[in-house]
């Protein structure tokens, strides 16, 4: 192995206690302190431990978990009923509904219904146009996370080729949106692409987010690139990415393990969208570039 591996985990702790150390100075402010609104609607497991360690990582910054859990019957008209209750509530400063939701419920309705200024996971239409037209608005957790990440290892992106895999609105066509407006050179690729690997060959950066376990292999990779892997898999041999970890790292430069990578960076930015909500929502002024 010859690649350096990013610590996602350290990175987000690092993160999220700058959000902890600005909570006090809003709560002088505004008298009150954040409040993120959780929605989860059924028991899928692995949502139901996403949950709880957002409240839980929520309550450590200092800021106040609403955590509202339905029953997998709950009806779109029930959903969204609380929905617009949440968008009322002056201690709401961001509302989450957790995905997917049951298959009676129209997603994009659920989604359109969230106030877009206390949409923190960046997934209303609003966002994504603001995102495209380089306006202020939320950007949706994971892409971010992985922007800092690269940042953070690479410096200035300008000029750099990127290749984004997924063209999902959550994580592929954000992601490819950030990069841009970093000025990489950025390629979407997804399931209809021809010759995928040719893609890869050349670029600098490669951002995986395909939710097919092992499926970039090291040799479609150019030398020394650095590469972000988005993938969640379950697997019998435990949580993997979407990027055959092996391999590619004795041809990559960096690259980021699962777990410990971008996971833990989606839910520490959630926090840092949260604070910066509960300032534009409060109308108190956040230094710019501080978080
Ligand atoms: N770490 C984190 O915080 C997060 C992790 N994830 C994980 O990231 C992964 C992607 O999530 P998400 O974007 O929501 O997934 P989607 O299923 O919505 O999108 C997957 C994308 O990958 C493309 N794709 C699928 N198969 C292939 C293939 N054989 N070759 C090329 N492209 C392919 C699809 O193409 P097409 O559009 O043509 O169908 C699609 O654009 C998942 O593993 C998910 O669990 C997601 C969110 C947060
Ligand atoms: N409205 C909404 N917003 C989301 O941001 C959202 C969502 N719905 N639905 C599901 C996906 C997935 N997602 C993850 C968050 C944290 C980890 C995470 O912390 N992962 C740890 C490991 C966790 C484990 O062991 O299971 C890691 O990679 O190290 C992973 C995935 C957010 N999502």
């Amino acid at each position: 192995m010859t690649a350096d591996i990013i610590d996602g985990k350290a990175f987000a702790a690092g993160l999220r206690a700058r959000v902890a150390e600005l909570v006090p100075a809003f709560q002088a402010a505004a008298g009150r302190v954040p409040g993120l609104a959780v929605v989860l609607v059924g028991e899928d497991p692995a949502s139901a431990v996403y949950v709880r360690s957002k409240g839980k990582q929520t309550r450590e910054c200092g800021m106040e978990s609403f955590e509202h859990k339905l029953p997998a019957e709950t009806t779109q008209e029930a959903l969204i009923a609380l929905v617009d209750q949440l968008n009322a509530d002056p201690a709401v400063d961001g509302i989450l509904v957790q995905l997917p939701l049951p298959k009676h419920i129209d997603e994009q309705a659920v989604l359109l219904r969230i106030n877009p200024d206390k949409d923190v996971d960046g997934f209303h239409p609003v966002n994504a146009g603001r995102l495209a037209t380089g306006l202020h608005g939320f950007v949706p957790c994971t892409p971010l996370g992985c922007l800092m990440l690269l940042e953070d290892r690479l410096g200035d992106l300008t000029g750099l080729d990127a290749v984004v895999i997924g063209r999902s609105n959550i994580v592929g066509k954000p992601m490819a949106a950030l990069l841009t407006r970093a000025s990489a050179t950025v390629t979407i690729v997804h399931s209809r692409t021809r010759n995928l690997p040719h893609y890869l060959k050349h670029a600098d950066i490669v951002v995986a987010a395909v939710g097919r376990a092992h499926f970039v292999k090291g040799e479609w990779l150019k030398p020394g690139a650095t590469v972000i892997d988005v993938g969640i898999n379950r697997t019998d041999a435990g949580l993997v990415g979407d990027v055959d970890f092996d391999s590619a790292a004795s041809v990559a430069g960096a690259i980021t393990p699962v777990p410990g990578g971008v996971g833990p960076m989606t839910i520490a930015c959630l926090l840092r969208n949260t604070l910066v909500a509960a300032h534009r929502n409060a109308g108190v002024a956040l230094e710019k570039g501080v978080i």
